[in-house]
């Protein structure tokens, strides 16, 4: 049966630990395991770092450039000399590849994602490989996905993938950082992320050498596919053959399993694809009614608001100590919503002068995370 794979790879496997050098037998095997899975009728994704790390290798710079212009200027010597190593080896097994480069701003406008779907949909009919990145050389800070893993994530819940492979320089995940803590203990599956928190794993956010963002980028990339009905696994980037073994059904790395019930793609954009920009904290009633009951939000169950936004932007709705639980897309800006907070949706008229909505939220806008 084909499926449609996107594989992650990190810095940390592409690249020595030692010298920082291009990791070619790994990139190598990779390639011959993508070609063969796109020659089985599959349809495949890679979404690959190494910018910066390879650029860094071409100036002789010994650590990732901390300072943006920096990181900027490395990733674009890095991302042309990695695409012409992918080339040269696709195009000796005549896999076509494409470079697809994107920012966070391409996700946020829902034409624009529509868009970057379209063409993914179009490059995937031709049995051409999509070679993703970040566009790091123009991203802004604000709206930066700032890691790949969070990128592939994406991905596959944009291409509504079957799975999800994020390959890095550990075998699985731990229940902590296994370079401090030799004795943590190993996961093999996840049936819900929420498992994690309960079980106290620990993922620290300090990636390798030359990895972003750790095991903890790495959870919220799970969340997104697995949101999106993508199984997720966790494995190690040394072996990619390794891949077509899980697809087999062995059981290697970490799996996550896909959420019983998908959510529907525009929730998907609401909550994953677009950057909040305020939160709002609830009162409990509000959080059971919202979470449990299905309803929409209401400007009574609002305790605080924090950040400035306005009308259709999306915002983090929390309980009173801060944790996150839905996102959505405001019915009123952040001056409206100051005034309103805490009162009944029948006083809004009088508060604010004019009629406005009845729901700060509506639930077809709300989206449990
Ligand atoms: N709970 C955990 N289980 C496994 N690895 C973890 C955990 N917490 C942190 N890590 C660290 O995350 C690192 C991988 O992240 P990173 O260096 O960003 O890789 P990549 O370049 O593949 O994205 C591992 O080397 C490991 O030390
Ligand atoms: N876009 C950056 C990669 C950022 C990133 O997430 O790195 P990694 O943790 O190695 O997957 C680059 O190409 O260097």
């Amino acid at each position: 049966m084909s499926q449609t794979i996107v594989v992650k790879i990190g810095t940390s496997s592409l690249t020595q630990p030692e010298t920082g050098k291009l990791s070619l037998s790994t990139i190598a095997t990779l390639v011959e395991t993508l070609s063969q899975l796109r020659q089985k009728g599959n349809r495949v994704i890679l979404v690959s770092s190494g910018a910066v790390g390879v650029g860094c290798g071409c100036l002789g710079l010994t650590e990732r450039p901390k300072a943006i212009a920096l990181k900027q200027a490395v990733a674009a010597v890095g991302q042309g000399k990695l695409m012409r190593v992918y080339d040269d080896l696709f195009t000796t097994l005549q896999q076509p590849i494409a470079q697809v480069l994107l920012t966070r701003s391409d996700l946020v406008q829902r034409s624009r994602y529509l868009n970057v779907y379209n063409t993914f949909k179009e490059l995937l009919g031709l049995g051409v490989i999509p070679i993703v990145n970040e566009n790091d050389t123009v991203a802004i800070d604000e709206l930066k996905f700032g890691d790949n893993d969070t990128l592939s994530g994406l991905v596959a819940s944009l291409v509504e993938a079957d799975w999800l492979f994020l390959l890095t320089d550990v075998d699985r995940l731990y229940s902590a950082d296994p370079r401090f803590v030799p004795d943590a203990r190993p996961i093999s599956l996840v049936s819900d992320i929420k498992e994690l928190t309960r079980s106290q794993v620990k993922t620290g956010a300090q990636g390798s050498q030359w990895g972003t963002g750790g095991m903890v980028t790495k959870i919220s990339a799970a969340r997104i596919a697995t949101a999106a009905g993508v199984r997720t696994v966790i494995t190690e980037g040394k072996y990619p053959r390794n891949i077509e073994k899980i697809l087999q059904g062995e059981s290697i790395g970490t799996h996550f399993e896909p959420r019983p019930e998908t959510t529907s793609a525009r929730k998907r954009w609401i909550a994953y694809g677009l950057v909040p920009s305020g939160k709002l904290y609830l009162d409990a009633g509000a959080v059971r009614a919202i979470s449990t009951g299905g309803k929409s939000l209401l400007a009574a169950g609002i305790a605080e608001v924090e950040g400035e936004f306005d009308t259709q932007e999306a915002v983090l709705l929390s309980d009173r100590d801060g944790n996150e639980i839905a996102r959505g897309l405001v019915n009123y800006n952040s001056v409206e919503l100051q005034k309103i907070q805490g009162f009944r949706s029948g006083d809004i008229r009088e508060i604010l002068g004019y009629e406005g909505a009845e729901t700060v939220i509506h639930r077809d806008n709300l989206v449990l995370i």
